[in-house]
């Protein structure tokens, strides 16, 4: 056995065998980089693996809060604090009741690469808690973000960890977090949380990215076929913040969205879904905060399909899943394959699992893994984190022009690194070894 497999297997999958999820962003990670781990002593002598997987900190913290009805209610809160090679920890909070460690240990691990990818001076981090947004009143939502926020206070700062949303976590909790931190440490640090609403602190564009970037990427995958997203018909599935603007993105490039979806199903719209039927989504599900579907009761032309995905549903050449991890698997892969598709850009984080991702690529479909695709939401935290250190604003074209110029160089370095390494074409490879080469660099020269 190769001493990198001896990692993977001794200080992974035998040491956290019910982590799943971190086991297979790793395997997936180790299986991309091994050329280069494999090709050059200094990774094996600076003992880069063996250091890169395993968290700088990990916080857990207990948070009690107050339902409206008197109850007390105790959820876990955790913050990975992954890699600081390359700047303080970044990276979002998940809220849902799926969070666990190995839920936030594979996304604190695929943000350390994604960040790198970005060129931008961003560390890797995550955190969140296993409480469940759906179903509770603003004002739950609040005392629960007060009482997270007043134990996580101590650990986060612009220049030590800036954490940001992600499932579950959007303005609203940004906002809750954000009031909590500069009353208990007394310091309005503007800079130590971003995804803040514009007019205190926040940046255009934010809400935006994450969904815009993934279209960029997949424009400048499509180019090098000398195609575009324009005529295209496109399955999205979540109806979250990135499934909402890779929608709108989509429509503005042409394109037409066949499908969102949630936990409980999925919405086919064969006519699109744009103009007042987007409208009605965002209304849907940032106000109202209500279930897709009731997206067929407004619009009846549209059918519901209770408990399914989107990825057999309908035709399609382009599939961006939009909602969480491992949400399209083998079976999903052969259907998009049968029914056409060319592309899939990953707008979520690991949602692909590895059967499926191989493949996708054995059937020659352009894949982008989301450390990739979906950089571009990452990268306007850094953009906002630019902007409240200079305190200034730039404006909206200024902010898209520079997220465009980030994806347009992120789509590059992939594949001029699967060049390099002999699999052209293949992002996987690109992308997990472009990030690394710059957060190794970075840790070979800090020392450890
Ligand atoms: N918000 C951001 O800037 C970024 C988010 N991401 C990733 O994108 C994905 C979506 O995040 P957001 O849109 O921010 O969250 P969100 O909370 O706004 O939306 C999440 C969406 O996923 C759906 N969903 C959640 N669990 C599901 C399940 N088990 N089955 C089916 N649908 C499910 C929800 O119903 C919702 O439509 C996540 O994987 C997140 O890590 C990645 C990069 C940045
Ligand atoms: O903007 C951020 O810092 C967080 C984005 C994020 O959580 C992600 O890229 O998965």
């Amino acid at each position: 056995m190769s001493w990198v497999d001896e990692v993977l297997e001794k200080q992974v999958k035998e040491r956290w065998p019910w982590q799943k999820e971190f086991i297979q962003a790793v395997t997936e990670f180790v299986n991309a980089v091994r050329p280069v781990l494999e090709s050059d002593p200094k990774y094996k002598k600076h003992a880069i693996l063996e250091r890169i997987i395993v968290p700088e900190r990990t916080i857990i913290f207990r948070v009690t809060w107050e339902r409206d009805n008197g109850d007390i209610e105790v959820n876990y809160g955790y913050r990975i604090q992954m890699n600081s090679a390359l700047g303080p920890y970044k990276g979002g909070l998940r809220f849902h009741p799926t969070v666990n460690l190995s839920v936030l240990k594979f996304l604190a691990f695929e943000q350390i690469f994604k960040n790198s990818l970005t060129g931008l001076p961003l560390g890797g981090g995550k955190g969140g808690s296993n409480f469940d947004p759906k179903g509770k009143s603003d004002d739950e939502v609040r005392r629960f973000c007060q009482a997270f926020m007043t134990e996580l206070y101590r650990h986060v700062g612009s220049d030590i960890d800036v954490p940001a949303g992600d499932i579950g976590v959007g303005a609203r909790e940004i906002g809750y977090l954000f009031g909590q931190y500069k009353k208990i440490a007394n310091l309005h640090d503007g800079g130590v949380l971003t995804g803040k609403t514009v007019g205190w602190g926040g940046s255009l564009i934010r809400p935006e990215a994450t969904g815009y970037g993934c279209v960029y990427f997949a424009e400048e995958m499509l180019k090098t076929k000398g195609d575009s997203i324009g005529g295209k018909r496109v399955l999205i599935s979540g109806s979250g913040n990135v499934a909402q603007y890779a929608a709108e993105k989509v429509n503005q490039l042409g394109g037409k969205v066949i499908s969102l979806s949630d936990s409980g199903g999925t919405v086919i719209d064969e006519d699109g879904i744009s103009g007042e039927k987007w409208e009605y989504v965002m209304e849907l599900k940032n106000v109202k905060r209500g279930r897709i579907k009731e997206y067929v009761e407004k619009f009846p032309t549209a059918k519901y399909y209770e408990g399914k995905r989107p990825w057999g549903l309908a035709e399609a050449e382009i599939a961006m899943p939009c909602a969480t991890q491992n949400e399209l698997d083998l079976d999903d892969a052969k259907a998009l394959v049968k029914n056409g598709c060319m592309v899939v850009a990953e707008g979520s984080n690991m949602p692909t699992t590895l059967e499926a991702t191989d493949y996708l690529l054995e059937n020659k479909v352009l894949f982008a893994p989301g450390k990739a695709s979906n950089a571009g939401g990452v990268a306007t935290s850094g953009l906002e984190m630019s902007q409240n250190s200079m305190r200034l604003f730039w404006t909206k074209e200024e902010v898209d022009s520079k997220l465009h110029n980030i994806m347009v160089n992120i789509h590059q370095s992939c594949l001029d690194a699967a060049k390099e390494f002999g699999h052209p074409g293949n992002y996987v490879v690109g992308a997990n070894i472009a990030g690394f080469l710059r957060v190794a660099k970075a840790m070979i020269d800090q020392g450890f």
